[in-house]
C-alpha cells in the first residue's frame, strides 16, 4: 500500500528531488472538515463541473477553483466557460494549512520550495478535484502558473495510483505511488514542473468516516504568482 515496506504514517518520503509524500497526514477530523468545506464549494458560486478541453474532450473528473478559476490554460477570476460568477474567495485557513503542509513535507527549512521557506507560502488558488470510480487524469504539467512555488496535494476518499513522472516528457521514468485518504503529497523545486496524472482510482477503498460515501476528493493549493 505504502511506498515502501517501511514507510510510516507521518514519515516524509522523497519520491524524486522535492515530491515528498506525506502518508497519513491529514487526521479524519480534518478530513471530515475539508469534505463538507468541499461539500459547499461544489454548489458555487461556480459549481463543481466537468471542465471541457478546447478541443471539445471533457475531463472525467469533476472540478470546482477557489482564488482563481483555472480553466485549459489559465487562470481568471470569472468562470467564463461555466456560467460567468466570480469564484468563490479563497480562504486564510486554507492558506495556513499549505504552510504547515510545507513544513510537514521539507522541515522548516522551505528546502523544495520556489524561494522562501514555508512561511512564506502563499497559496491563492485550489484546484478540487472529485473522481468517481472511472475518473481518471493524463499526464500533464501543473504550468499555469507564474510563481515556482510548491503545489499541496491532499487525498481524501478512495485511494488512487498517482503517477509522478519527470519534467522532459510524460513518459517513463515515472514513479507509481498509492495515495490513500489522508495523504499529502508535494512537489516543488526540481519537481515542481514534473509530469503526473491518475491513472486508477480504487472505488470502495475509503473509510467511510471521513463523510465521502464513494469517490476520491484532490485539493491541490498553489501560488498563481497573478497580481491581485
Ligand atoms: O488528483 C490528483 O492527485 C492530482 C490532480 C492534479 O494533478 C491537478 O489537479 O492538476
Ligand atoms: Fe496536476
Amino acid at each position: 500500500m505504502r511506498d515502501g515496506l517501511f514507510a510510516l504514517p507521518h514519515e516524509p518520503v522523497e519520491v524524486a528531488p522535492g515530491a515528498v509524500h506525506v502518508p497519513g497526514w491529514l487526521s479524519v477530523e480534518r478530513q471530515r472538515e475539508l469534505v463538507a468545506a468541499c461539500r459547499e464549494w461544489a454548489l458555487g458560486p461556480v459549481p463543481m463541473r466537468h471542465t471541457v478541453l478546447p478541443g471539445g474532450g471533457v475531463m472525467s473528473v469533476r472540478t470546482v477553483c477557489l482564488g482563481w478559476h483555472w480553466q485549459p490554460y489559465r487562470y481568471t477570476r470569472t468562470a467564463g466557460d461555466v456560467n460567468g460568477a466570480r469564484v468563490a474567495r479563497f480562504p486564510d485557513w486554507l492558506a495556513d494549512l499549505g504552510r504547515e503542509a510545507l513544513v510537514a513535507a521539507y522541515g522548516g527549512g522551505g528546502g523544495g520550495g520556489g524561494g522562501g521557506g514555508a512561511g512564506e507560502y502563499a497559496p491563492d488558488t485550489a484546484l478540487i478535484n472529485f473522481y468517481d470510480g472511472a475518473a481518471r487524469m493524463g499526464m500533464h504539467q501543473d504550468k499555469e502558473e507564474r510563481s515556482a512555488a510548491p503545489v499541496v496535494s491532499l487525498s481524501i476518499g478512495d485511494s488512487c495510483v498517482f503517477r509522478f513522472g519527470n519534467t522532459a516528457t510524460r513518459n517513463r521514468p515515472y514513479t507509481d505511488v498509492e495515495l490513500v485518504s489522508g495523504d499529502l503529497f508535494v512537489f516543488g523545486g526540481p519537481s515542481r514542473f514534473a509530469f503526473h496524472g491518475v491513472p486508477k482510482v480504487r472505488p470502495g477503498t475509503a473509510d467511510p468516516a471521513v463523510g465521502l460515501a464513494s469517490g476520491r476528493l484532490n485539493i491541490t493549493l498553489r501560488e498563481t504568482g497573478l497580481p491581485g
